[in-house]
């Protein structure tokens, strides 16, 4: 018997990648597990903190006092083995603190302190009732924590299936019920009651008749009332008469992006594959049966017809008896997508995503480890679902930057998906039109295995692609957000009754207020950025920490009036389009149109319901979107992203382009693109518009061996934060003399400079970036300067380690 545990504390001033070890005191013996939270003393005085069991310990190995663990939260671990590997290399490769780990795998609600709770689902003897219960149908584990001969019995009532024992936090996260019925009498006694019924008592005989065909089940009486066409008096009727009980059901909250979907007698068949799709299916479902953890990378050009790839080797791994985990970047900008997995796995499907309320995303979150869903749909942190048997990870859209998480844990999803992939000796498969730099040049190496769709399903050809040189339409037609190409193709749509799509790129641009006499541009008094000005409230927002002001009547420089607004936000391409094309029903999408929950989802069901003309958005609707009746897709600004100090900054302008081109003329119309641009050479343009992902490949490997970028050379950034810019700048210069110091002469440092935002929610930052290929010194180097962030001499310092970043900016 362990007599010590090893706990991993949540301490936020103290943070450190040790666990401290505790004393499992005799009563709570039975209830240590690995993977349960735990309330335990730590430090001076009376002070208790969350922590988790991470492994057990004996106890010859230590001398002296040590505390005694307070008491358990979990009667099973929140974390099962997998998770906890999983947590420990979590923290070593992404530089992080194992708490933040361990809660970043677990839905917030459990992040939150919680109660156990302790129900009767099924008949329990008499007395123990009595004796534990008192009468009640529920308690809390706390009231019991202390009595170990009742704890032994409620884990024998659990086992048995008598009780169940729940968690609970606020009332919001509480099990939502609905009135069940269930009959208290045998079917005979039922018979028996008909028998002295009155001759026209139809109702409730038919209610008896009902309660006889249900037998011991419960149901829901809204079901019941439905079934028997009985109102909800006569159910009344047959309770007062001793018929049957009213009793709670539990139901679970459904995500919105599962509302409405098909029931499971209803299921959509597969579709019959193409001869690339068949080899891809073919090689996927092999790995599953062979129990190989390959990597595949899915290299299939838009409307290629990924995702029933995606959904037969789903089918496959169900049919083996195991389950399957599908990421995709952003589930409310992708709906379409999660219908489809819905209307082909119906109930066996869960969602998981950011936008679910704590409730709904716990219940998901239940099912999944109560093994009641066996296929997770999600985005970026669904890749910790707590599916056990995983036989398939999926990742659509695998070079989405979303991917990688930008707070700590700083964790890229497909790090995780191979990890998971290898624990479970399962195939990962990573999708896209426009795979990552990375990905791709593994796929070379034969690191990764490459399955290519290169054409569409409908047989036709990728949309012809037009590049508008905006530079020109100026000098022609003074200014506009649209040159005449555009508005005569969007013209001849409406003739002819077809869709478009409008996308106004939004990556590093924003509409801004400058005074024409002294230049001075309105910007957030907390961060080092120009605010957003916003119609919808009238007021000017900073996009990074929330400051609000109203708009300015004058300059508050030197209070001239020729104040003037800049930039080009939707609405103000919007309200130029209405001038231009009155007669054109619009569709307008961008962050403040969505920002309802399940607006995302109703505007694009409005738009394939053809009720309006011409979606114009942000990116967001740039992806995996798929309406048969759009036949023409116009980029207004195809370059904005392109002036960005980032060395993705063309491979996201190549990727976007793609992507948005690939929603044109996806089944029997033709489709067309325009670009509107002022760089109509840059490569990352001219390529996209011959859809020559090759070419561009061979291009931006060249510029990032040139420049040793990845994939060539790995990166590390580091970033200390500090309200005093000379604090920030000084740890970073002490940060840089270690690293200088302490790493091979190859590896390459940059820095310390401020960032591009140097100041922020009032905090300055500098940062270094690290370029290297191999470095044995570097990551023991980083997670001491990481451990000694935590120590006194940093005070108000904040220091980040970021491997891979995503963002330089
Ligand atoms: N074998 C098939 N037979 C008929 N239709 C198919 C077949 N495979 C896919 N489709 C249909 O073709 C369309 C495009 O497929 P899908 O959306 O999966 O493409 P994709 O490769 O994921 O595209 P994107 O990368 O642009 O999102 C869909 O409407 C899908 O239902
Ligand atoms: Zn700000």
């Amino acid at each position: 018997m362990p007599e010590l545990a090893q706990v991993v504390v949540d301490v936020p001033t103290m943070q450190t990648n040790q666990p401290y070890t505790y004393q499992i005191p005799p009563k709570l013996e039975k209830q240590i597990q690995v993977g349960v939270r735990v309330i335990v003393p730590f430090g001076k005085g009376k002070r208790t903190v969350q922590g988790f069991v991470v492994a057990f310990d004996k106890a010859s190995q230590y001398e002296g006092e040590l505390k005694p663990i307070q008491a358990v939260m979990d009667l099973q671990p929140v974390i099962n083995s997998e998770l906890m590997n999983l947590s420990k290399w979590l923290a070593d490769t992404t530089y992080s603190f194992w708490i933040s780990c361990l809660y970043t795998m677990l839905p917030n609600l459990l992040k939150a302190k919680t109660t156990r709770i302790i129900r009767i689902v099924d008949e329990v003897d008499e007395h123990i009732a009595f004796d534990i219960f008192h009468g009640r149908d529920e308690l809390e584990m706390a009231e019991v924590q202390d009595k170990p001969a009742i704890l032994s019995e409620l884990f024998k009532l659990q086992k048995e299936g008598k009780i169940t024992i729940e968690y609970q936090v606020e009332d919001r996260a509480k099990a939502k019920t609905v009135t069940g019925i269930r009959a208290l009498l045998n079917f005979e006694q039922l018979e028996d009651e008909r028998a002295s019924l009155h001759a026209n008592a139809h109702a409730q005989n038919r209610l008896l008749s009902y309660l006889q065909s249900i037998g011991s089940q419960v149901v829901k009486q809204k079901d019941a009332e439905h079934k028997t066409g009985l109102k909800a008096a006569t159910f009344n009727q047959g309770q007062q008469k001793g018929w049957l009980e009213k009793t709670p059901v539990e139901v679970y909250r459904q995500p919105l992006a599962m509302q409405g979907p098909p029931d499971d007698a209803h299921l959509a068949a597969p579709l019959q594959l193409n001869a690339d799709q068949q080899n891809a299916v073919n090689q996927i479902n092999q790995a599953i049966d062979n129990h190989d953890p390959k990597v595949f990378l899915l290299q299939g050009v838009t409307g290629s017809g990924k995702t029933e790839v995606y959904l037969q080797s789903i089918a496959n791994a169900l049919h083996q008896g195991k389950t399957a985990l599908m990421l995709v970047p952003e589930i409310s900008l992708t709906p379409q997508i999660v219908n489809r997995v819905r209307r082909r796995f119906g109930s066996k499907v869960a969602v998981l995503h950011s936008s679910l309320s704590n409730g709904e995303r716990y219940d998901e979150w239940r099912r999944i480890e109560r093994g009641e869903a066996q296929v997770v749909v999600g985005a970026r942190s669904a890749i910790f679902a707590p599916l056990t048997n995983l036989g398939l990870i999926i990742l659509d859209e695998e070079h989405e930057s979303s991917y990688k998480q930008d707070e700590s844990p700083r964790y890229q999803a497909r790090e995780v998906a191979k990890w998971r992939g290898k624990y479970n000796q399962a195939p990962v498969v990573l999708g896209s039109a426009t795979p990552s730099l990375e990905s791709r040049a593994r796929a070379v190496k034969n690191v990764y295995h490459l399955l290519r769709l290169p054409h569409r399903v409908n047989k036709q050809e990728l949309p012809p692609i037009e590049v508008v040189d905006m530079r020109d339409e100026i000098k022609k037609y003074g200014e506009s957000n649209f040159s005449q190409k555009l508005l005569t193709e969007l013209n001849d749509r409406l003739q002819k009754n077809e869709q478009s799509i409008l996308m106004l790129n939004r990556r590093g641009f924003s509409s801004f207020m400058m005074c024409r006499d002294c230049g001075n541009v309105l910007k957030c008094p907390n961060c080092d950025i120009s605010l957003t000005l916003h119609m919808d409230t009238r007021t000017m927002k900073c996009h990074y920490c929330g400051h609000e002001e109203p708009i300015p009547r004058e300059c508050p420089n030197c209070h001239s009036h020729q104040i003037r607004y800049y930039g080009t936000g939707t609405e103000k391409v919007e309200q130029e389009l209405h001038q231009l094309l009155p007669q054109a029903r619009i569709i307008r999408m961008d962050v403040d149109t969505t920002r309802r929950k399940g607006m995302h989802a109703k505007l694009l069901r409005q738009f394939g319901q053809h009720q309006a003309d011409i979606l114009l958005g942000t990116q967001m609707i740039a992806k995996g979107l798929d309406f048969p009746n759009v036949t023409l897709v116009g980029v207004l600004n195809a370059d904005t992203g392109l002036g960005l100090p980032d060395f993705r900054a063309s491979e996201r302008t190549f990727d976007l382009l793609s992507q948005v081109s690939g929603r044109a003329g996806r089944a029997n119309k033709q489709g067309k693109v325009i670009i509107q641009t002022y760089n109509p050479d840059h490569y990352a343009i001219q390529d996209a518009k011959t859809h020559d992902y090759e070419k561009f490949f061979d291009q931006e490997m060249m510029l990032r061996r040139q420049a040793s970028y990845p994939p060539y050379y790995y990166t590390v950034r580091l970033m200390a934060s500090h309200p005093e810019e000379a604090k920030a700048a000084r740890a970073m210069a002490d940060i840089y003399g270690r690293l200088k110091q302490g790493l091979l002469s190859s590896t390459v440092i940059l820095g310390p400079t401020p960032r591009a935002i140097a100041r922020m929610k009032r905090r300055y930052y500098y940062q270094i970036v690290i370029k290297y290929k191999k470095d044995p010194y570097l990551h023991q180097l980083l997670f001491d300067i990481l451990q000694d962030t935590q120590s006194r001499g940093f005070k108000d310092v904040q220091v980040s380690i970021d491997p891979d970043p995503q963002y330089f900016m």
